[in-house]
């Protein structure tokens, strides 16, 4: 079972060939994903359906022969009953098996799309959307395929029921058959009013999980300021408000559309029980028979009924789901790493005539930042320290090195052969660090033992001793301070033991015996080893401590200056 997405008409597209397109898109994709087709949920939907058609045969031929308990139409009335009940019962079962695995894979298909995504999907704002595809939208999705079995079912009930009708009475056939096209003209024309509130809804939900993103992350300006809490709880409330709002909207259209198919039944009950005696001369079997099927059929029209407002819905979700995924799949990175392909040394990395676009040129409110052309060499063992002002682009140049973003123009060179697609993952693998806004797993994922020993030895050396332990490779606690959260990631960075480690403003809040520490102890230690060190700083009294200072202002390396001599002299 794989998934495989297709492109649907945009669904503000509100004529009928785009509805039936993508609708059948919808049941394509869900059909094939479940792997319904080979699944006995196929064997047991005709099953139940033709068990349930034979119950009203049954009926009515026991009612025919005028009842008694012998005759066969009991005996294949009891059968067909037992038969529809066990099978409707697997149905079921096996229909919420295809929902979870329908789940799971869009799950673990977005799951594995988000940890490959590139910086500048990461960095955009479209956050909430992936939280509501990846939560919401995919069991919107997968539980329709309760809703297609369910219709199969009807389908399959219907065809039979119809011309049994027609056979009995002629007269009620073509009144069934008025009733099930009053029902679905109810629903073509609610159906389109009804998904434009679908989306509205689920974009709207997409905003809310945004905020709820603000309220996590801007927990500390939130309670520092109440009229900003206030007014973010404000948007908040009323954003839920909206959805709730829209929601509403939706469901008032669909439960209006299932009405119009209850009220078509009704009427029909109505000209069977009124019109009918008048037009057969109150035959009492025919009527019997007819009120026996329009009885039994009820239950699979009133599914039916139920059932495509889920499909209706479950569009919105496949188009906000396939909106991610579309938009994952162009942000994916360079392959990942197999770990045979990982380099441990280099002779030289080289940035030639590097260039990069930050930002949307298009956008009307701001200018995108443009670096470079840059022209780089960097070897092991080398202390490099990038400094410059502010939004000079330190971060984005150390982002370049480090294969994180990709050049507009120009190459990122590993030891003379251009990264490439294919190689930039494993030259990534090259680098640890602790970048300006770094994260602190819970666990330290993916370390060997050998990894975890120099850890737990990095954390006493980096004087964190009492305040982390490693309970196997999950730490005791990571509710540190700021200085001592970064020296945890730098205990992290230390022991992964790269040749090439990146430090963005490390020292910037560290005490002075760990600033102390860090630029005269560990810094000469790590380029001592042969570890090229970049590490962007501030701290200009520091600054003859490196073996260069490339110095940047609006995207350019405005020197790039060797300061061996000075260090020499300060030692
Ligand atoms: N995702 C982005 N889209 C558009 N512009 C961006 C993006 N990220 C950063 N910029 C812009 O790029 C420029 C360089 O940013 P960068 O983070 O590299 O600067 P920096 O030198 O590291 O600054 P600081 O010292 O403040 O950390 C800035 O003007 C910034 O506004």
């Amino acid at each position: 079972m794989t998934i495989e997405f297709k492109d649907i008409p945009d669904p503000s597209d509100g004529s009928l060939k785009a509805m039936v397109q993508r609708r059948w898109i919808v049941i394509r994709f869900l059909a094939t994903s479940s792997g319904m087709m080979r699944d006995p949920i196929v064997a047991l939907t005709l099953i139940a359906s033709f068990a349930r058609s034979g119950l009203i045969f049954s009926i009515n031929e026991t009612a025919r022969m005028g009842g008694g308990l012998s005759t066969w139409p009991v005996s294949l009335l009891l059968i067909c009953a037992l038969t529809m009940l066990t099978a409707a019962y697997y149905q079921r079962m096996r229909a919420f098996l295809l929902v979870t695995s329908v789940a799971r894979q869009l799950r673990e298909r977005m799951s594995k799309q988000l940890l490959r995504a590139n910086i500048d999907f990461l960095l955009s704002q479209k956050h909430g959307q992936v939280y509501s595809a990846m939560t919401g939208e995919v069991n919107g999705l997968s539980s329709t395929v309760v809703a297609i079995v369910e219709i199969v079912g009807a389908f399959i009930v219907l065809a039979f029921a119809l011309p049994y009708l027609f056979y009995v009475s002629p007269e009620s056939g073509t009144a069934a058959l008025v009733a099930v096209m009053i029902g679905v003209t109810g629903f073509v024309l609610l159906d389109r009013p009804a998904r434009k509130w679908g989306h509205e809804a689920a974009r709207l939900f997409a905003e809310y999980c945004d905020r709820v993103g603000d309220m996590l992350g801007g927990w500390k300006e939130l309670r520092l300021r109440r009229a900003r809490r206030d007014a973010l709880e404000a948007e908040t409330l009323g954003l839920i408000d909206d959805h709730v709002g829209a929601r509403m909207h939706a469901q008032r259209l669909f439960a209006a559309s299932a009405g119009v198919g209850q009220a078509a039944i009704i009427l029909l009950l109505c000209f069977v029980v009124i019109a009918l005696p008048a037009l057969r001369n109150a035959d009492a079997t025919v009527l019997f028979q007819v009120l026996t099927i329009i009885f039994l059929v009820n239950t699979p029209i009133e599914t039916l009924f139920n059932a495509l407002p889920a499909l209706s819905q479950s569009e919105t979700a496949y188009f906000r789901i396939l909106t991610v995924d579309r938009a994952l799949a162009g942000a994916q990175s360079q392959a990942m790493v197999d770990s045979t392909d990982v380099k441990r040394s280099f002779s030289e990395i080289a940035l030639v005539n590097v260039e990069a676009r930050l930002g949307d040129a298009d956008a009307a409110d701001a200018e995108p930042f443009d670096l470079g052309p840059v022209n780089l060499t960097f070897h092991p063992g080398e202390t490099v320290f990038v400094c410059g002002g502010n939004g000079s682009g330190k971060t984005t140049l150390l982002s370049l090195i480090t294969g994180l973003r990709n050049p507009t123009r120009g190459d990122v060179q590993l030891d003379g052969h251009p990264l490439t697609k294919q190689t930039t993952g494993a030259y990534r693998e090259l680098f640890s660090g602790v970048f300006s806004g770094f994260h602190l797993f819970e666990r330290a994922y993916g370390f060997s033992d050998q990894e975890l020993a120099a850890l737990e030895e990095h954390i006493d050396r980096l004087d964190l001793r009492g305040r982390v332990s490693m309970l196997d490779d999950k730490f005791s606690s990571t509710s540190l301070s700021a200085g001592q959260s970064r020296r945890l990631a730098l205990a992290v960075a230390l022991a992964e033991q790269r040749p090439i480690i990146v430090l963005d403003e490390f020292a910037a809040d560290q005490d002075p015996a760990n600033r102390a520490f860090f630029y005269d102890v560990l810094v000469p230690e790590l380029s001592g080893s042969g570890r090229l060190v970049l590490a962007v700083t501030h701290d200009d009294h520091q600054f003859h401590k490196c073996d260069r200072l490339i110095k940047m202002a609006g995207g350019q390396i405005v020197s790039d200056e060797r300061m061996a001599a000075t260090r020499v002299e300060q030692a």
